[in-house]
């Protein structure tokens, strides 16, 4: 039967196609608990105004509102050239903040994190390192109507045959797939290498799948909604038996990202499910991508977007310590920001005033280099909407502390959280966050569930915060002249 061609994702390739949806719950995720695991969103009421406490973020109302009201910039389309600078001193939430837009943004939505300081390699240029950040914060979501056999899995025999290359082992000559739908049922008789693409995707009798019948890629749906009461407690997304025919045309969805479009494309060779083109993504160090490559890629999806078969998503990029980038990076900032397709850019910087990185050795600014409030040239400073982030004061401190206990699920004591929250005061968020965790293993221990007064007193002994650790090294300086 033929099969109308592909709109196969940027030129010559045809492997290009990446399949990026979440994968399904049950592949994933042993809970991992990281910095911002409590942060779920930023927290507004549907006026706008930020709630005191809301989808885990305490405090920091105004930065939380001015963020809100950027975001229905970036849901109108009209973000453009127009980035945000998250200003504050550290631990205030700047890179929260960002989480939280994120998140609002939805899972779909691409985000792409980074430091100022990753531009330097020694094996790639600083400006092709932010080329490609700005890449991975630029989604484009393909709709594509696939020959496909989809259905509940019934049956998966693999059928064995002598090795022709060797007198010892078998190998796998074919394999029997059973797929049935609601209409109808379907035995299908595949290849052997359909039958390696299903044991990537671990699929069972009683999974949901479909398999492309041009590429012959596997895509586990999830489990059969039949089998929904297997287990008293699951992480598997059921599905339900798919309708129609076992044979079909589908329309599928992928989400990629421009830069997973330029990866794909700069080293073609492989095969075309999404575990080669993986492969590919994670073998061998860095590339530099060729300009040329990424204008050939622009004018396949700009002819994809007005075929009305892809849409562009705009994502966030997120630049902390924005500092730390010189001259040479922020001219190409201010030329990156004006694109068309350009991503919704958030920097952080928790500097004051102090010399743009790449000035120092300017013989014409008399060797001390350009000053500008926080290390950003003046031109980009005036494009971007300035937002403050304010220190906490001991209250926010403490529901902060309780919000991520409850999320790393450890039992402190009152009398113990109101001594993390007077050190949170007195030195830092960050490290009243710190003591959490390791004052949980001491009172465990111990043979105690509850953080008590005295496990946080003996880890104060034990790690210093930086007034503390600064006064140490005052001290020795003053007797021993070493250090
Ligand atoms: N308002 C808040 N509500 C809940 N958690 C917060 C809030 N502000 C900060 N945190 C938490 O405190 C920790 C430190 O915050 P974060 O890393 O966002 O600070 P930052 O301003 O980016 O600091 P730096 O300038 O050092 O990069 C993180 O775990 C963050 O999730």
């Amino acid at each position: 039967m033929s099969t109308p061609a592909p709109p196969a994702v940027p030129p010559a390739s045809g492997s290009g196609t990446i399949i990026t949806q979440p994968p399904p719950p049950a592949a994933t995720r042993e809970s991992r608990i990281a910095t911002h695991s409590h942060i779920k969103g930023l927290g507004l009421a549907d006026d706008g105004t930020a709630m005191e406490s809301s989808q885990g973020f305490v405090g920091q109302r105004m930065a939380r509102e001015a963020l809100g009201l950027h975001l229905s910039l970036l849901r109108q389309g009209r973000h453009s050239g127009r980035p945000v600078l998250l200003v504050g001193p550290p631990g205030t939430g700047k890179t929260a903040l960002a989480v939280a837009l994120s998140q609002e943004l939805g899972s779909k939505v691409p985000f792409c994190g980074m430091v100022g300081s990753e531009v330097y390699s020694g094996e790639v240029k600083k400006t092709e390192v932010l080329g490609s950040c700005f890449r991975r914060a630029i989604g484009l979501r393909i709709k594509e109507t696939k020959e496909v056999y989809e259905g509940e899995v019934t049956e998966l025999t693999p059928s064995e045959a002598e090795n022709p290359l060797s007198g010892y082992g078998k190998t796998i000559s074919h394999v029997i797939v059973g797929l049935k739908t609601v209409k109808g049922t379907k035995q299908l008789r595949l290849d052997p290498s359909v039958y390696e693409a299903i044991q990537k995707e671990r699929v069972v009798v009683g999974d949901v799948i479909y398999i492309e019948a041009n590429t012959g890629a596997v895509k586990r749906v999830g489990r059969s909604d039949a089998y929904a009461s297997e287990y008293d407690l699951e992480a598997e997304e059921y599905v339900p038996l798919p309708k129609g025919d076992v044979h079909k045309r589908k329309e599928l969805v992928q989400d990629v990202t421009l830069h997973d479009l330029d990866m794909a494309n700069a080293r073609p060779q492989g095969g075309q499910d999404i575990m080669s083109v993986m492969g590919q993504l994670v073998k061998g160090g860095r590339t530099e991508v060729t300009d040329k490559l990424r204008r050939e890629i622009n004018k396949v999806v700009d002819r994809y977007i007005e075929q009305g078969v892809a849409e562009l998503v705009p994502g966030v990029l997120f630049i902390d310590e924005v500092h730390m980038l010189d001259m040479e990076c922020f001219t190409y900032l201010n030329r990156a920001l004006e694109s068309p397709m350009s991503p919704y850019v958030v920097f952080a910087s928790n500097r004051g005033i102090t010399t743009i990185r790449g000035t120092e050795y300017d013989g014409g600014y008399g060797g001390e280099g350009i000053r500008s409030p926080h290390g950003i040239p003046v031109d980009l400073l005036d494009r971007c909407m300035i937002v403050k982030t304010e220190p906490y004061a001991r209250g926010e401190i403490r529901t902060i502390l309780e919000t991520r206990c409850r999320v790393e699920g450890i039992q402190v004591a009152p009398a113990a959280l109101d001594r993390l929250a007077d050190e949170g005061e007195k030195s830092s968020l960050r490290y009243a966050l710190q003591l959490l965790t390791p004052s949980s293993i001491v009172a465990r221990t111990a043979g105690r569930t509850e953080v008590s007064l005295e496990d946080v007193a003996q880890l104060e002994d034990l790690f210093l915060d930086t007034k503390r650790s600064t006064l140490v090294l005052k001290d020795l300086d003053a007797n021993t002249k070493r250090y």
